[in-house]
């Protein structure tokens, strides 16, 4: 019911001052990614990082920076991310995931939201940039659209999807340990797996991928490659793991996935389960990691027909695919580490 003028009761003036400095904020928010472009573009961090850690304006000048300031500017672990060729282990460049999300089909895919919201759209439904550009994104026909894009954004995500893997090796070690066999469902060219593998030497992994992604994979003497399609089947293994797989995927296709996952394991009491690393929308992380995966349950509305899901969503999902029982065994950062069971 519409509320009573009568009742209505106006703001308090700190409350209006605090609610312009708000609207700011949202209104402006993309002048921070279109900032982070530029010093990607200008290499900046790379420019900081070749200075030995630390530069002066002046340094940076030959990047056609000018200032007069001795003020010494240092990476901070945001910029760490953006240093090209650094030899460190665990490194992954994320120059594509930024230039990719801040690219012209990308931001005008956001800019067509409204309209695209009011049209009456078929399911499947297409997201805004598959119906703004005529074809998805991450599909063989990308390319079509342009070719620099396809290539900024395979890259992309293959940084961005490598980021963790030593982390949770880490921290969540327990998850691999006692597993004979292991098959990693979307593993793309089977980075994660070599990660695993050289911490658990002992398991026999699969990777399971599109034949055109399996084809490019580098070889590597323990890791079985399959070309196939996760709606058809999955190589049966102790534990199939999903990693940054099903949020690109809309409710429907991920329980067809799971179902496919519940087939290729054993039972519960034989240990089978399967791993999902994922984002775990929800507050307990702070409200800046909250704020982040927000945009990407955003990134991902405007650019695919996935999105991002709280608990509720996931225990949803993992009913209705048959799955008896479920566990989050750990959040890391965004993202949150899952166990299903059958
Ligand atoms: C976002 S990437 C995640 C890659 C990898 N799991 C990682 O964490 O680095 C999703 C992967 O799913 C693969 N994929 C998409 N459709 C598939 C299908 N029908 N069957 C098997 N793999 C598929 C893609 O080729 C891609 O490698």
């Amino acid at each position: 019911m519409a509320a009573d003028s009568q009742s209505i009761i106006a703001p308090t003036d700190a409350e209006l001052l605090q609610a312009q400095a708000d609207l700011w904020r949202h209104s402006l928010y993309y002048l921070t990614s279109m900032a982070l472009k530029c010093a990607v573009e200008l290499h900046i961090p790379t420019a900081i990082h070749n200075l030995g850690g630390a530069a002066s304006l002046q340094d940076l000048a030959s990047l056609h920076l000018s200032g007069a300031e001795v003020e010494t500017y240092r990476l901070n672990p945001l910029s760490w991310l953006l240093v090209e060729g650094m030899e460190a282990e665990d490194h992954t460049y994320q120059k594509y995931f930024v230039l990719g999300t801040v690219s012209r089909h990308y931001v005008e895919a956001a800019l067509s939201l409204a309209d695209w919201f009011k049209k009456d759209l078929p399911a499947p439904l297409p997201s805004p940039f598959e119906e703004l550009h005529g074809v998805p994104l991450l599909h063989e026909t990308t390319k079509l659209l342009d070719e620099e894009l396809d290539r900024i954004v395979i890259e992309g995500v293959a940084a961005h999807d490598n980021l963790a893997i030593g982390t949770i090796i880490r921290e969540c070690g327990d998850l691999f340990k006692g597993l004979q066999t292991l098959t990693d469902c979307g593993g793309g060219d089977g980075t994660t797996v070599r990660g695993i593998i050289k911490a658990f030497p002992d398991i026999k992994c699969t990777v399971l991928d599109l034949p055109n992604v399996i084809e490019t994979a580098p070889a590597h003497d323990s890791v079985n490659y399959v070309a196939g399609d996760m709606f058809q089947s999955i190589p049966p293994a102790q534990a199939v793991m999903l990693k940054l797989v099903l949020h690109f995927w809309n409710d429907e296709d991920c329980v067809k996935i799971l179902e496919q996952c519940r087939k290729a394991i054993p039972s519960k009491e034989e240990g089978g389960k399967v791993i999902i690393i994922d984002i775990v929308l929800g507050h307990s992380m702070g409200p800046i990691m909250y704020e982040a995966q927000l945009l990407m349950d955003m990134l991902m509305m405007v650019n695919t027909r996935g999105r991002q899901r709280d608990e509720n969503d996931w225990r949803e999902i993992f009913s209705k695919a048959g799955f008896s029982d479920y566990k989050i065994v750990k959040k890391i950062g965004a993202r949150g580490i899952i166990e299903v069971y059958p």
